[in-house]
């Protein structure tokens, strides 16, 4: 898909497209939508950053909350988005073992308990081992720091799936 058919979609279009570039918050591309035309794909990047970089704290928490768990019971009973479970089988995570499923079900409530929100990580840059480890790292950092990261973390995924949908490669992680 290119930028000219990009910036030629209708509002409905537009964000059945977009709609789940950030997880379950089609809201995000409908404001996206009103700043169209975009340059180029780094510029319709930017967009959808910027508008979660801008939104109140709380808004922040509400995109986060929007999250599934990684390797949680939506992904057993198939039931997340079509984009969250090619992620998460990318990571390896629908293959666990019991018991490694069950540590990270521990660590993904200890984490929600300190926090609010649930622990959000672009899954398809990583493998397992990995998810855990930053998991129980991030466990410990300052919450305003780690509001930080995993908002990162959401542009990361958008990002990634941004490029899916236009074939092209992230600007940058
Ligand atoms: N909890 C969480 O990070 N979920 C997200 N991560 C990802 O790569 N896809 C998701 O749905």
């Amino acid at each position: 898909m290119d930028m000219e058919q990009v910036n030629a979609m209708d509002f409905g279009d537009f964000v059945d497209v977009f709609g789940n570039v950030i997880e379950r918050c089609p809201l995000v591309a409908a404001a996206v939508w009103s700043q169209r035309p975009f340059a180029d794909p780094g510029d319709l990047e930017a967009r959808f950053c910027a508008f979660l970089d801008a939104l109140p704290q709380e808004g922040q928490e509400g995109i986060l909350r929007c999250h599934p768990d990684l390797a949680g019971r939506e992904l057993q009973r198939g039931t997340l988005t079509a984009e969250s479970q090619r992620e998460q089988r990318a990571a390896g995570l629908q293959g666990l073992a019991a018991a490694e499923r069950d540590h990270l079900a521990m660590l993904n409530a200890q984490y929600r308990a300190r926090f609010g929100f649930p622990f959000v990580l672009a899954a398809r840059l990583r493998d397992p081992a990995s998810v855990a480890r930053e998991l129980e790292r991030r466990l410990h950092c300052p919450p305003a720091q780690e509001l930080r990261t995993a908002l990162g973390e959401v542009k990361t995924i958008g990002r990634l799936r941004l490029a899916d949908l236009l074939g092209t490669e992230p600007a940058r992680l």
